[in-house]
């Protein structure tokens, strides 16, 4: 039986989560733990999931708890909890209060779960996976953010539109951090087998993309209100592949002490062999100077970020 557990589960990344990986049918049982205060919603969540499931014939079984007892043996337990950046609020106030509900959960996690794999979409993820691996105790393979891996997805989707071909025909990769200091690794991207500097049958300006790329988020928060579909299928893909134990290449936020660029103390997305273990091995990347540069400016800012919430919340 597999079992996966969500932490902010009445939230739009939460239930879109749930929903997704139902809808998917490689998981059995989907515990979606609430505060007491919305018990009551995410019970009307499930409801109206399962008028939905109905019309495929999935069996999935939606567990709405405040209960932490339900999440004993989850396989993964996806942390989906925190608030959003509200106007004029830099990094550090969107940090803190957010480390501290990570830092919760991630010691409920330890206690009532101890065999599962850590899944942190809160923002800012980066930190927040060193906050989940600090709290939990758990071994560093077990503990991954993904934020990355949807900027991968978003620009893998730009080049194929633009260009009209495939997405399958698109390998590409974001590293860094998921935030202004992300790494699109441009020098390693091919498209058709082609390396992107030798593809010269449609003109590209790839500037203009990996800037579109960077607002995307504010770009779609700006016009509904939150990014919804993209993060809950980038998750839901992570988890699906974990599950299936498909060993794919996916880029994930992990603590790094040294693997990637001599970097160390600080979470970044890099790339990784995921299994149902977690994390397999992170795969070694060759990053032209620029891209490396920009690797190591976002592990500092990553590792200041984290240095000070860490101070403020006396850990
Ligand atoms: N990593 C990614 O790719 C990615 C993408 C989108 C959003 N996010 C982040 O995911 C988080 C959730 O986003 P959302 O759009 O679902 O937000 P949302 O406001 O829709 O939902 C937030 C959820 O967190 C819960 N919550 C809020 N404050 C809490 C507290 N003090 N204690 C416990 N639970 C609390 C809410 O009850 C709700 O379930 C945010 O931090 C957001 O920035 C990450």
């Amino acid at each position: 039986m597999v079992k996966v557990s969500i932490f902010g589960s009445t939230g739009t990344i939460g239930k879109n989560v749930a929903f997704t990986l139902a809808r998917m049918d490689t998981v059995d049982e989907i515990v979606m733990v609430s505060r007491p205060k919305s018990l009551d919603k995410v019970k009307g969540e499930t409801y109206d999931m399962y008028d939905a499931l109905a019309a495929r014939d999935i069996d999935c079984k939606l567990i709405p708890t405040c209960d932490f007892n339900e999440i004993r043996g989850s396989e993964i337990v996806l942390i989906a909890a925190g608030i959003h950046r509200q106007p004029g609020m830099n990094r550090l106030e969107l940090a803190i209060p957010n480390a501290k509900i990570v830092r919760y959960y991630s010691k409920q996690i330890a206690k009532y779960a101890p065999d599962s794999i850590i899944l942190v979409a809160t923002n800012p993820v980066d930190v927040m996976t060193t906050i989940a691996l600090e709290a939990s105790g758990f071994n560093k393979m077990k503990v991954i953010g993904v934020g990355n891996h949807l900027d991968s997805l978003r620009l893998k989707n730009y080049f194929s539109r633009k260009i009209n071909i495939n997405s399958s025909e698109v390998h590409t990769r974001v590293v860094g951090e998921h935030g202004n200091h992300m790494v699109p690794l441009l020098s390693s991207t091919s498209i058709g087998g082609i390396p992107l500097k030798y593809f010269e049958f449609a003109k590209l300006d790839v500037d203009a993309l990996v800037e579109q790329l960077k607002n995307a988020g504010n770009t779609i928060i700006s016009k509904k209100g939150a990014t919804e579909y993209g993060p809950a299928f980038a998750i839901s893909n992570l988890i699906s592949t974990m599950i299936t134990d498909s060993h794919k290449v996916l880029t994930v936020s992990f603590y790094l002490e040294g693997e990637v660029e001599g970097v160390r103390n600080v979470s970044l997305g890099v790339p990784a062999i995921t299994s149902k273990n977690g994390i397999e091995m992170i795969v070694p990347i060759h990053m032209n100077d620029v891209e490396k540069e920009s690797f190591i400016e976002a592990a500092n800012v990553v590792r200041d970020t984290t240095y000070k919430v860490k101070e403020n919340l006396n850990i």
